[in-house]
């Protein structure tokens, strides 16, 4: 009998600075790079797990923030299976743009059905002493903007960064038996190089 693996695509979206790379990274390669520099356009990185039973491969679309990218990242977000909008706990801005990032990826992506589609939160940079957005008012922006999971992570201290990946698997998976992604894993070597090359680099 042949194993089958759902190949999923997550796509990280949010302001430049927050950390989407290093969450990426964090998640994929457990490394964590101080002085990275911004994403220019859009890079991806596979990483194959099991949920719940499933294994999975998951490929993680980390896009550019910058305003100026915008061109760059926008037409990769056709076909994502899930959007984790991201903001810093240490920038009260980048907390404000999420429904900016929302509209974006709604519009780009075409999503058909905007309140059936898996959205996750992400407060990054939990380590940070100095906090601009409480726990509170992102859990209530979660709530009010579709009962979004929430997760305050850490791609510095690798802190709740597993969970939130798995958990955007599993949204992925409840929606439904994801047979058009179902193929079998001796073809999903293909999706194993570490980077990319038609991405840009950070
Ligand atoms: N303290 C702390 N710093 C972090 C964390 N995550 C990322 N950083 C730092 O924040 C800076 C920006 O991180 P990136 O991962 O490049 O942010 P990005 O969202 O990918 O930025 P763009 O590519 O411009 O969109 C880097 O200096 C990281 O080292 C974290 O969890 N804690």
């Amino acid at each position: 009998m042949t194993t089958k693996t759902s190949l999923l695509k997550v796509i990280l979206l949010g302001d430049g600075g927050v950390g989407k790379s290093s969450l990426m990274n964090r998640y994929v390669t457990n490394k964590f790079d101080a002085h990275l520099f911004h994403t220019i356009g859009v890079e991806f990185l596979n990483k194959e797990l099991e949920v719940d039973g499933h294994q999975v491969t998951l490929q993680i679309w980390d896009t550019a923030g910058q305003e100026r990218f915008r061109s760059l990242r926008t037409p990769f977000y056709r076909g994502s299976d899930c959007c984790l909008l991201t903001f810093s706990v240490d920038d009260s801005q980048s907390f404000l743009n999420l429904g900016n990032w929302k509209k974006e990826f709604i519009y780009y992506a075409d999503v058909k059905e905007p309140e059936k589609f898996p959205f996750v939160v992400l407060g990054n940079k939990l380590d940070v002493t100095e906090r601009q957005v409480s726990t509170e008012e992102a859990q209530q922006w979660c709530q009010e903007n579709g009962d979004y999971p929430y997760y305050e992570t850490s791609a510095k201290d690798a802190t709740n960064v597993a969970v939130a990946f798995e958990e955007a698997v599993r949204r992925v998976l409840a929606l439904d038996e994801r047979t058009d992604h179902l193929i079998p894993t001796d073809t999903v070597k293909l999706h194993r190089k570490p980077r990319s090359a038609a991405t840009c680099c950070s």
